[in-house]
């Protein structure tokens, strides 16, 4: 029987392709950047992001993050400009993170993790819903923010601060009015490749903006939020379980 992925040894990244074989195609991500060698495009155009904080819907913990979803049935949130041609709507956005602070984002530069990296996904409004989006070569849009240990980020402690509420894989409550803009960089210079979602189903449908500048985030902020660390043992629970059956942590 094939159990969920996840971060385990019995479930990690190397197995994903046993159920999703596109695990082995030719735009997967994340990808190591190298800054030195990227091509400069005078074409590319610069970000435009418009995002309402009242779209902000609610919180879920999927077992392997945590989501804030929007609501996406109207252009009040939305990406343009960049790379991309049309209008995504923003869907979600969610934060990947290691259990220590030398590692935990998914793109890499020149081959140095950051301890976090948020993404912000959105969706082609030429498609109908995010699941027909996500399907198509030019389907989604994922900004991509690196955090880096420093000084607390005000912006982010709203965010912390609803994780206790959804200690455990499944659990949702509201978020309303958050207003993602305020997690971005002073500055919105980027690199950009067209890729895949990170996480299963892998699809290659992602045209990735990766933003040069990271925000901050502080040991403490890493460390105190409790769902952070108790989603870590989320993570955790489900490899020991995948590898050595039920345990009582
Ligand atoms: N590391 S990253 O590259 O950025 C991301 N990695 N995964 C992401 N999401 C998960 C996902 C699932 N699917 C999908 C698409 C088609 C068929 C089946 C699954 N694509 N991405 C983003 C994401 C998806 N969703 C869920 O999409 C479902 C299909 O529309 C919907 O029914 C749920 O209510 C909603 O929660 N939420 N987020 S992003
Ligand atoms: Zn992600």
């Amino acid at each position: 029987m094939s159990h969920g992925w996840g971060y385990g040894p019995g479930n990690g990244p190397d197995t994903w392709g046993e159920d999703f074989p596109i695990a082995n195609g030719p735009r997967q991500s994340p990808i190591n950047i190298v800054p030195k060698d990227a091509k400069y495009d005078s074409t590319l155009k610069p970000l435009k992001i418009k995002y309402d904080p009242s779209n902000a819907k609610g919180i879920l913990n999927n077992g392997h993050s945590f989501q804030v979803d929007y609501v996406d049935d109207s252009d009040s949130s939305t990406l343009t400009g960049g790379p991309i041609s049309g209008t995504y709507r923003l869907k979600q956005f969610h934060f990947h993170w290691g259990a220590s602070d030398d590692r935990g984002s998914e793109h890499t530069i020149n081959g140095i993790k950051f301890p976090c990296e948020l993404h912000l996904v959105h969706w082609n409004t030429k498609y109908p819903s995010f699941g027909d989006a996500a399907s198509q070569p030019d389907g989604l849009a994922v900004v991509g923010v690196f955090l880096k240990i420093g000084a607390a980020n005000p912006r982010l402690q709203k965010v912390l601060d609803a994780l206790d509420a959804i200690n455990t894989k499944g659990k949702q409550t509201t978020f309303s009015n958050f207003d993602s803009k305020t997690l971005l960089p002073g500055s919105l210079d980027y690199w950009t490749y067209d890729g895949s979602l990170t996480t299963p189903p892998l699809l290659e449908s992602v045209t990735w903006i990766v933003l040069r500048e990271p925000i901050s985030v502080s040991p403490a902020q890493m460390a105190n939020s409790a769902a952070f660390s108790s989603l870590e043992m989320e993570m955790l629970r489900a490899a020991w379980w995948t590898t050595t059956g039920p345990v009582r942590l």
